[in-house]
């Protein structure tokens, strides 16, 4: 995040800059520790691992000089230099996974052992049948592909029937040679770098069978709130479904809402390559509250609480309520006012050790928040580089409140310039739908960035340049 200013707020606990605020949570978090973990084991648990070492080859690729070609090893010096054909007997016929023919190559001289059949020896040389991927015998050094044979093609699963072929020098050996891709001590990965599908075949092939990797971090995410309830589906919903004309406009009776916060957390974790606790929500009540943090704390391996809410000036306000009392269990609170719109009252904690980091409830504030503050320390647990802002261009002129860094939901343009992504009640021309507003959480919904307008800027003209966080690198390899 750039320096910036900071701006006096109206929520309680220091005031601080954006900047500041990133590096007060980043300085709670370290890497988790390595451990070796099995290809098998990489290859089917998906993205989000991270090397905690370098890694170097130990084997060779190809470990064997191989066919890359269906046809027929030979002795370039048994062919014409000019070209033209010659015939050969046809001594062997060597499949993928046939051993190499070491104990004629240690000769330095002779033909193929030929399966089921004894080695045969001619003084003018010999071919012998061979598949992409079998070793190539000692004695040869190219593969003529079958298509330039007098045989023009095999049949698959059929015999050796053919004695001889005519064929003639090609241009390209056609052999791959042992160690001209990898070999031991090359380096395929470094520390940090995240575990991609390749580098867990390259690391198979190159006589690794297990990768140092981070642990992935485990994040609980708790939501607070007495007038939320669980997303279900034919549960009390407090949303009218009557059929009355004003419909979705009627006041709710019951005052209640979807705890959509964690559900939301959850998938931002889970997208930040992070395993995932989701409490759900937790009423308006510190002894509560206290209650479901020290049930997830005290479980095995929590290393991040998140929780939604309760954290500004309300009389219910209850992870405020909590950070001011005196417990035991809790250190190192930081109440903070962050220059920052949506997403300004913030805390930080320990809760039995384990680092909390508060969030305000207003949806939108959520997730801004989750992007700026805990996916970079989800990362830092994982062992990986945050994913940092780049500069985008903006196509259309938007108000920038000056003061505090103004967050925009943004979606890129094929062209690569960014635009507001808006709410539907902004399409229909109802309600801020600009994702300013901590609450239009569906102006998220076609975004992929968010931008973060300076606070010294209070308008942002169609062409200037802004920075731009992406969200859609959940695992990326720390670009
Ligand atoms: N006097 C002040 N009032 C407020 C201030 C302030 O500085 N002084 N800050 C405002 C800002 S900015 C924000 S953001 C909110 C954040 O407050 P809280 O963290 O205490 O959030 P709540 O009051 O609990 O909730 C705010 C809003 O979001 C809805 N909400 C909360 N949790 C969920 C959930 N899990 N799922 C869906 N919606 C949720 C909640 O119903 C409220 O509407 O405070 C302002 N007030
Ligand atoms: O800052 Mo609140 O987080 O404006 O919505």
């Amino acid at each position: 995040m750039s320096a910036e200013s900071t701006t006096p707020g109206s929520t309680p606990g220091s005031t601080r800059s954006l900047t500041e605020h990133v590096a007060a949570v980043l300085a709670r978090v370290a890497a988790l520790p390595a451990e070796d973990v099995g290809l098998d084991e990489l290859a089917v648990e998906g993205p989000g691992r991270v090397l905690g070492a370098d890694v170097r080859a130990v084997a060779l690729v190809p470990p064997f000089d191989a066919a890359a070609m269906d046809g027929y090893a030979v002795r370039l010096a048994d062919l014409p230099a000019d070209g033209s054909p010659a015939t050969l007997p046809v001594v062997g016929d060597l499949r993928p996974g046939s051993p190499p023919d070491r104990r004629r190559r240690a000769a330095g001289a002779g033909h193929a052992v030929v399966e089921g059949r004894p080695p045969a020896h001619h003084a003018t040389g010999a071919a012998v049948r061979i598949m992409t991927g079998a070793p190539v015998p000692g004695w040869a050094d190219a593969v003529v592909p079958v298509e330039r044979t007098s045989t023009g093609r095999f049949v698959a699963g059929g015999p050796t029937t053919e004695r001889e072929v005519t064929l003639a020098r090609q241009p390209r050996g056609h052999v791959r040679h042992r160690g001209e891709d990898v070999r031991p001590g090359d380096l395929l990965g470094r520390a940090g770098d995240a575990v991609t599908p390749a580098l867990v075949a390259v690391a198979a092939s190159a006589g690794l069978t297990a990768l140092p990797v981070r642990r992935r971090p485990r994040v609980a995410v708790l939501s607070t709130g007495s007038e939320l309830v669980p997303a279900r589906v034919g549960s009390s919903s407090p949303v009218r479904h009557d059929g009355l004309p004003d419909e979705g406009r009627a006041a709710d009776p019951t005052g209640l809402i979807p705890d959509s916060n964690s559900l939301l957390l959850a998938a931002l974790a889970r997208a930040a390559g992070a395993d995932v606790v989701r409490v759900g929500a937790v009423p308006d009540d510190a002894d509560a509250l206290r209650a479901a943090l020290d049930r997830v704390a005290a479980g095995p391996g929590v290393d991040l609480l998140v929780t939604t809410g309760g954290v500004s000036a309300g009389a219910s306000d209850v992870v405020r309520a909590v950070l001011d009392g005196d417990d035991v269990r809790l250190a190192d609170v930081e109440v903070a006012a962050v220059a920052l719109r949506p997403g300004r009252p913030q805390a930080l904690a320990r809760w039995r050790g384990v680092p909390w980091v508060a969030l305000p409830g207003n949806p939108v504030s959520a997730f801004v928040s989750f992007a700026l503050f805990v996916r970079p320390a989800v990362a830092v647990l994982a062992g990986r580089e945050p994913v940092r802002p780049v500069r985008r261009t903006v196509a259309e002129a938007w108000p920038s409140p000056p003061g505090r860094t103004h967050v925009v939901p943004v979606r890129s343009l094929p062209s690569g310039v960014v635009e507001r992504a808006v709410s539907p009640g902004a399409v229909r021309g109802e309600g801020p739908g600009s994702g300013a507003a901590g609450h239009a959480t569906s102006a998220l919904l076609g975004a992929d960035a968010l931008a973060l307008v300076h606070p010294d800027v209070d308008k942002v003209e169609a062409g200037d340049e802004v920075d731009v966080l992406p969200l859609d690198l959940p695992f990326g390899a720390g670009a």
